[in-house]
């Protein structure tokens, strides 16, 4: 990944040698975790809706493996159990067939160390201010005291480049500013894995660009492991340091493909194009 520009009320760029090191660190890492017990093990995992009607099977038998410092891209048609799967890894719903562990433990019920970024913009709360909002989950689950929260709130608001707005309610931002809040907040907790559900699906195509930039160099400069939830094949190649293709309803991981090769930069080039077609094929070809 080259360096990135950040694009932001308040810059987030490291300078080129920092991000640079700061990228080595983070790939050494997940390449280390790669050769270890992977950090998120979803296995045989079959999610269901039942009601007295029927019973619809959101995803089949689904084997994935995300290692530390992934950024982990579910991929796949609307309908195909993306949602439903990051739901299940959040721990809102159980399998009906195969198990999810994080750090080797089950996966029973939400928690702390599983954050979820959501794509609706109405995630925060309105009666509170902006630095309130990022410090509130913090002070609910008792991580941190009143005076911890609010220095690690303006930590992470700094890091997306809200600090000015500090102040203000959910009411007086853009899309991007509340979604910006959404991933300091999610961030603030330091979870074990970032889940997040096409968090820019909403956003106009120049703001989901310059958040998608800013997502990865966030990720170079705090370091976190990602699940990112996206039906865009130029979203996943961006964001994504490896793709789970998901086949139509119910879900199947159709392919898993590595992505590092691409970025923002190569958006638009010869090998971009080709990547981009080939997984349009893997999704959508009959034979496959
Ligand atoms: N609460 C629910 N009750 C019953 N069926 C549901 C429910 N939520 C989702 N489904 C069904 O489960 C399947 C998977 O839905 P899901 O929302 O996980 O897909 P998705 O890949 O995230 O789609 P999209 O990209 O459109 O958000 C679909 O057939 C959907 O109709």
């Amino acid at each position: 990944m080259g360096t990135r520009l950040a694009i932001s009320p308040q810059p987030i760029a490291l300078s080129d040698w920092q991000a640079e090191s700061r990228r080595q660190a983070l790939e050494d890492a997940a390449a280390e975790g790669a050769a270890a017990n992977p950090l998120l093990a979803i296995r045989g995992v079959s999610l269901e809706y039942r009601s007295p009607e029927r019973v619809v099977r959101a995803t089949h038998r689904i084997d994935i493996d995300v290692h530390q410092g992934d950024r982990f891209v579910l991929l796949g048609p609307s309908g195909c159990g993306k949602s439903t799967l990051i739901k299940s890894v959040a721990g809102f719903i159980q399998p009906t067939e195969g198990s999810i562990t994080l750090d080797g433990v089950k996966v029973q019920g939400p928690g702390p160390d599983r954050i979820v970024v959501f794509q609706e913009f109405d995630q925060l709360l309105p009666w509170k201010t902006v630095r309130q909002n990022v410090a509130f989950p913090l002070l609910a689950s008792r991580t941190l005291g009143r005076k911890e929260a609010e220095e690690r709130a303006r930590y992470y608001l700094d890091k997306v480049g809200l600090s000015p707005f500090a102040d203000v309610h959910p009411h007086q931002l853009s899309g991007g500013m509340k979604q910006r809040v959404a991933i300091a907040r999610a961030l603030a907790m330091q979870p074990r894995i970032l889940l997040m559900d096409e968090p820019f699906a909403a956003l106009d195509a120049l703001t989901r660009r310059k958040m998608q930039e800013e997502l990865l160099v966030l990720w170079e400069d705090v370091g976190f492991t990602l699940l990112f939830v996206t039906h865009s094949i130029e979203e996943a190649l961006v964001v994504g340091s490896r793709i789970a293709l998901l086949s139509p309803h119910p879900g199947r991981v159709r392919a898993e493909i590595n992505s590092h090769a691409w970025d923002i930069d190569s958006l638009g080039g010869v090998s971009f194009q080709a990547a981009a077609q080939r997984i349009h094929h893997l999704l959508f070809d009959q034979a496959h």
